[in-house]
């Protein structure tokens, strides 16, 4: 004879308490941006393929944009070429955009790719100059009121969501790298993974931008606390912005960009904590800072 005690209770109180955050999410778009900072290690890119199969099975539709700065660096060491970022952006020489094309296209993609295809024929690697999907001109900041060039770096100028809304519709995942082509001289563009996850989270008109990073928010008075801000509207947000340092600034100007324009959430979470993505989803305490738009009360 066997016995069984009742331990499934607080397994199913999980599924139930996802219940209502299924019932919204259905059929919604989300658009979910690993940095190159959080794919710290094995499992954790192991954990973050099953959460992203998961949304795919829970009938969502998830998108996946991913970075790579770290990897990048290490490759353009190993090369001999000097790394330097100006204004949160790497200087891109024609020689060093080879290496970030065959790094993010060739190596990061590839890999999460294979990881999610661990689970089915999901996974499709494109990047940016895949039927135009990204198109950039050349981005010449303005650093102390001087133009600065900064080589091969690539304002986005137009979003073509064709092929990424064919492959949603054929039950795909879109696992995206921010390259783009330029249509004013035919070159490839190196654009900043966060800005290009936020333009096509806009362009999608998806519900949720989800930015996996190696902290735990956008901390309110970095680096001196790590005091995470929870929630904060647009506009206290765009107040924000200025006081904000280089790897922040263009994952918040991203955020703010997504929620101006169609996007209901745009959040910023840890990356190192797993199945982080499932938690932010399905769980009634969020982690990490949310961005909404304005008009929905204070933080
Ligand atoms: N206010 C802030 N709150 C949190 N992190 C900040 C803040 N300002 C700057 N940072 C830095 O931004 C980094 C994240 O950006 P980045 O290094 O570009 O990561 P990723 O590879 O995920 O895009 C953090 O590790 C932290 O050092
Ligand atoms: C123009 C620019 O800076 N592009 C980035 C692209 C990769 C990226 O954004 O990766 P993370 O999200 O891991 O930082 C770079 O070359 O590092």
């Amino acid at each position: 004879m066997s016995t069984r005690k009742h331990t499934a209770l607080p397994k199913a109180q999980i599924l139930i308490e996802a219940l209502p955050w299924l019932t919204r999410h259905h059929g919604k778009t989300v658009v979910i941006k690993f940095g190159g900072n959080a794919m710290i290690d094995e499992e954790l890119k192991a954990a973050f393929a099953q959460d992203v199969v998961f949304l795919r099975h829970a009938g969502l539709k998830p998108v996946v944009v991913h970075g790579g700065g770290p990897q990048i660096s290490a490759q353009l060491d190993k090369q001999g070429l000097v790394s330097e970022f100006k204004s949160g952006l790497r200087v891109t020489t024609p020689e060093a955009m080879d290496v970030v094309r065959m790094v993010l296209a060739g190596q990061v993609q590839r890999e999460l790719v294979g990881l999610l295809n661990q689970h089915g024929p999901f996974a499709v690697g494109m990047t940016g100059e895949d039927a135009q999907t990204i198109t950039a001109t050349k981005h010449q900041p303005r650093i102390e009121g001087e133009l600065v060039d900064i080589g091969r770096v690539g304002e986005i100028t137009r979003i073509d969501t064709g092929a990424i809304e064919a492959l949603l519709d054929n039950g795909r995942i879109p696992v995206v790298s921010s390259i783009a082509r330029s249509e004013d001289d035919g070159h490839v563009y190196n654009v900043n993974a966060d800005t290009a996850a936020a333009a096509l989270a806009a362009a999608l008109g998806a519900e949720t931008l989800m930015v996996l990073t190696d902290v735990e928010g956008l901390y309110e008075d970095w680096p001196h606390s790590d005091e995470v801000i929870s929630r904060l509207t647009a506009a206290q947000l765009e107040k924000l912005l200025p006081e904000l340092s280089s790897g922040m600034v263009p994952k918040m100007e991203g955020c703010l960009h997504a929620v101006r324009n169609g996007v209901t959430t745009a959040r910023v979470i840890d990356g190192r904590v797993q199945h982080s993505i499932l938690l932010e989803i399905f769980t009634d305490e969020g982690i990490g800072t949310m961005v909404v738009p304005d008009g929905q009360g204070d933080a």
